[in-house]
């Protein structure tokens, strides 16, 4: 390995992957076509426009369905070792159910795509769940509010490792559960759309109706060790492939010194990595989330417990950013999961902001938070190996004047080179064993609630001149990184 001063690829550990990130229903577009069963983004869109910020969809997106090709030659040229990205479960499955059938199209583009991945060199890391629940087992049973959809999706990832396993040898059951029920079932910014229902608890000084969110992680978490089990038991000793989960988590300072914010912060911890990664290491949720969210908190039978208790292989990490973590006192009038925490969470101190802004305001650019929080799941959870499955910063200016002003992106180059120096640190100095590092994202695409409003990319997409891609800055800065 090099030193840190000629900082590239060779620093890192021979066998250090580098990839890019994306999912199907913000990449593939083809929503109604070949096959494909609606999904809950697909009603999302179409129910609630309104909270998508330009008021578009993924009906077309960056159209990767049919340009997969050219955008496989684009990491490879990049020198990228890897491409991460997810099935859609009902192109795959059109009506959830395996037993309402197979759409045999949907399985032949997760093979050709798959094939020209490993063609040119590609490793496929392979999500299973990004966000997009088949709108039909919403309609029949609530999707994710119900236990039923644990045996539907164990039939659904049990039919991908049946059909790609062969060839993909590294699977993610869940991207972010955090994101999904938190913003999903909570604040009603992501579908289905749900929100907290305010009640009047008068044990409790909080007006919180915060139930759903924890209903929903616990059949995520379910789901993710039912398709763990089914894998190692069915699958791994003749696949040979390894399988985790994705995990979304913020690094947290306190805002003062006091014990109450010091506290504030290993409670925001825990409400946002600790949810998970407690019962994937322990069995059961977090102390603190027992302690303060009580019987709204779902349990976990004995048998459940230890089917959870170590179940991966490896956990990926998303990280994005960093805030000041403050208590707030018992007489906090707010509503749903996140008075529950009774955390305040901000980027600025004081009026001075913890890092430089992205585009978007929530992203506050703090390298030095990865290198904590791959410090601290090293410490508190029994040194998992650990994959970056994403992380990245949008463009500051999304409404650049030119092609030349939206190409020029010195914040992202600068972004990727610190937080990947950051987790050098962390494996040099801390033993932290992280095998890799995906870019969040290989090109512009469909952000949620953002919509197209928002960009990630290394490529930049021209959504006015047939989705045409153009390389950014950081491409040429990756492309001199990434070099033998
Ligand atoms: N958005 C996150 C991480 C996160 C967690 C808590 C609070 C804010 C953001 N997750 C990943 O970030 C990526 C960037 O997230 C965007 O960030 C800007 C938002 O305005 C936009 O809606 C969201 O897609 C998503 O595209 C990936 O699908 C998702 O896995």
């Amino acid at each position: 390995m090099g030193s840190i001063d000629d900082f590239s690829r060779n620093s890192f550990p021979d066998d250090f992957v580098f990839g890019t990130s994306s999912s199907a229903y913000q990449y593939e577009g083809e929503t109604n076509k070949h096959g494909r069963g609606p999904a809950i983004w697909d009603t999302f869109t179409v129910e609630h426009t309104e909270r998508i910020n330009d008021h578009s969809n993924g009906n077309v997106a960056v159209d990767f369905y049919h340009r997969y090709k050219e955008d496989v030659q684009r990491m490879k040229e990049m020198g990228m070792d890897a491409f991460r990205f997810s099935i859609s479960w009902s192109r795959v499955l059109p009506h959830g159910r395996l037993s309402a059938g197979v759409n045999e199209e949907g399985i032949k583009f997760y093979n050709d795509l798959i094939d020209d991945l490993l063609k040119n060199g590609l490793q496929p890391y392979v999500t299973l769940f990004h966000w997009d629940t088949p709108q039909a087992l919403e309609d029949k049973y609530g999707g994710f509010l119900s236990p039923n959809i644990v045996n539907d999706f164990r039939d659904f990832v049990d039919l991908c490792f049946q059909n790609f396993g062969d060839r993909v040898k590294k699977w993610i059951t869940l991207n972010e559960p955090w994101m999904f029920s938190v913003q999903g079932y909570d604040m009603g910014t992501m579908a289905p759309g749900r929100i907290s229902v305010v009640v009047n608890d008068p044990h409790r000084s909080l007006n919180t109706g915060a139930t759903e969110v924890y209903t929903v992680s616990h059949h995520l978490l379910l789901a993710h060790a039912a398709a763990v089990k089914l894998y190692k038991e069915k699958y791994q000793s003749c696949q040979g492939g390894q399988i985790g989960i994705t995990l979304v988590s913020h690094w947290f300072e306190p805002y003062s010194n006091s014990e109450a914010d010091q506290n504030a912060t290993k409670r925001s911890l825990d409400f946002m990595l600790g949810w998970f990664m407690d019962p994937l290491t322990n069995g059961d949720y977090p102390r603190n989330m027992h302690d303060f969210v009580g019987g709204r908190l779902p349990e976990f039978t004995a048998e459940e417990s230890k089917m959870l208790k170590g179940s991966y292989d490896f956990i990926g990490i998303n990280y994005y950013t960093t805030y000041y973590a403050q208590n707030i006192d018992a007489n906090y009038q707010s509503v749903g999961f996140m008075s529950d925490a009774r955390a305040n969470w901000t980027g600025e101190r004081n009026g001075i902001p913890i890092g430089p802004q992205a585009g978007v305001k929530w992203l506050y650019i703090y390298p030095e938070g990865i290198s904590r929080l791959l410090n601290y799941t090293k410490d508190l959870y029994g040194s998992p190996t650990i994959y970056i499955t994403e992380n990245g910063v949008d463009d500051v200016n999304n409404n650049a004047s030119s092609l030349k002003e939206a190409l020029n992106d010195p914040i992202r180059e600068k972004s990727y080179k610190d937080h990947l120096k950051n987790v050098l640190r962390s494996i040099n100095e801390h033993g932290v064993d992280v095998k890799g590092f995906f870019a969040w994202s290989l090109m512009d695409n469909f952000e949620w609630g953002s919509g197209y409003a928002v960009r990630f990319g290394l490529y930049y997409v021209d959504y006015k001149n047939d989705l045409k891609r153009y390389p950014k800055q950081s491409v040429k800065w990756f492309k001199q990184f990434l070099r033998r």
